[in-house]
């Protein structure tokens, strides 16, 4: 047994870390305090649309302010929550409740009807968790101590947060751009050409700064595929792009000789390296966890 083998015998006690897709999907949050006005921000990120049960007297001024300002997604009533029915043709169910047994019955019903539950005070009854979010754009970082502690997830992400450099997010959508343009001139899925779409994705951003990708526009995008897919996948280099950086250094694709071929280098190395790469760029997100009992990263 090697030391993967060891590893995929220890799996488990962890959570899913998944992007959910919730636009246009219904989310039921019953209470209307402080941690209600936090779920609504989460879930007005994703785009869905949510009814808030909740008397008048209990909302927290910021669950008022976003029931004033985005009706467009929120459906509020000024009332306590009633029964059963108040589930129905919901996609997601939130309790953010000062009523424990409330909060437990809520959770039951909407197990009973198999949809996912969350009460922010019984962690065990929780189909998943919220954590605490770094967001920039398409970049969205959730950091999870799966349900361990809450303040440390707080934390780490004012840690993390000092590490990244602010352009990320510019990046990323830059990136998501010249992928589609990638996909125009070349389309077609899976097979030989995925493959080489996702080798020459992968190369170019492991070798391109972020801030490169910041400065692409248009007519520098097309140039990037002409001056590099179209010229057997090679990555180009950012002078011969016209991109102007900021940096001296002769760092990132700087090193790497005029001819480099990322389809030629590629070839020899493990798929299963790639993919993980690849996919944080397909999604336009980038999903970083850290499980803290057993995982500092995946
Ligand atoms: C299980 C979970 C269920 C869920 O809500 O999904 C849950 C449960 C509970 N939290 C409690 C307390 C606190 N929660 C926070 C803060 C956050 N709590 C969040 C998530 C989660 N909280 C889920 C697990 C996530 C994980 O483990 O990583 C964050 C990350 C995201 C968010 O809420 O959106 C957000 C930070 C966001 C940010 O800063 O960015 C603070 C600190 C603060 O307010 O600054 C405190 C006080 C200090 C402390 O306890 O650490 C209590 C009461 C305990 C008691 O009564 O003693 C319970 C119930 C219990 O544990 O029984
Ligand atoms: N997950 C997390 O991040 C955290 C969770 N918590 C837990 O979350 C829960 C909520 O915390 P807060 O928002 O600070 O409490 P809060 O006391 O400010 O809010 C409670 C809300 O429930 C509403 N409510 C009460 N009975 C209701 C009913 N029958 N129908 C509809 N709405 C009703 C009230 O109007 C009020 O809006 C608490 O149980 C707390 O233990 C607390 C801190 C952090």
């Amino acid at each position: 047994m090697d030391e993967n083998d060891i590893r995929i015998k220890k799996l488990g006690g962890g959570s899913l870390l998944i992007a959910w897709q919730l636009r246009d999907k219904n989310v039921l949050i019953v209470g209307g305090g402080e941690v209600a006005s936090q779920r609504i921000e989460s879930i007005l990120t994703a785009d869905a649309h949510i009814t808030v049960l909740s008397p008048q007297k209990g909302l927290h001024p910021r669950t008022q302010r976003f029931i004033e300002l985005r009706k467009d997604r929120i459906t509020y009533y000024d009332r306590p929550y009633s029964g059963p029915e108040e589930l129905d043709s919901m996609d997601m169910v939130l309790t953010a409740l000062d009523d424990n047994e409330l909060s437990r019955s809520i959770v039951e019903l909407s197990r009973e009807r198999r949809i996912p539950v969350n009460a922010a005070d019984i962690p065990d009854l929780c189909d998943f968790y919220f954590g605490a979010q770094i967001r920039d754009g398409p970049l969205q970082i959730m950091i999870s101590t799966n349900g361990n502690g809450p303040r440390m997830a707080s934390i780490i992400k004012t840690r993390l947060q000092k590490g990244l450099s602010g352009l990320e997010g510019e990046a990323i959508i830059k990136v998501g751009q010249l992928r589609n343009k990638l996909k125009e001139r070349e389309p077609g899925v899976g097979g030989q050409i995925g493959r080489d779409r996702m080798k020459w994705m992968s190369g170019l951003c492991n070798q391109w700064e972020m801030e490169d990708f910041t400065l692409l526009d248009e007519a520098m995008m097309e140039k990037v595929l002409d001056e590099g897919w179209e010229q057997d996948g090679r990555v180009p280099k950012v002078e011969e792009i016209g991109i102007r950086t900021s940096r001296k250094s002769t760092s990132g694709s700087f090193g790497q000789p005029s001819n480099y071929n990322v389809f030629k280098r590629v070839e020899n190395a493990s798929s299963i390296a790639i993919a993980p790469t690849t996919f944080a760029f397909v999604a336009g997100a980038a999903v970083a966890s850290l499980v803290l009992i057993r995982f500092l990263k995946r």
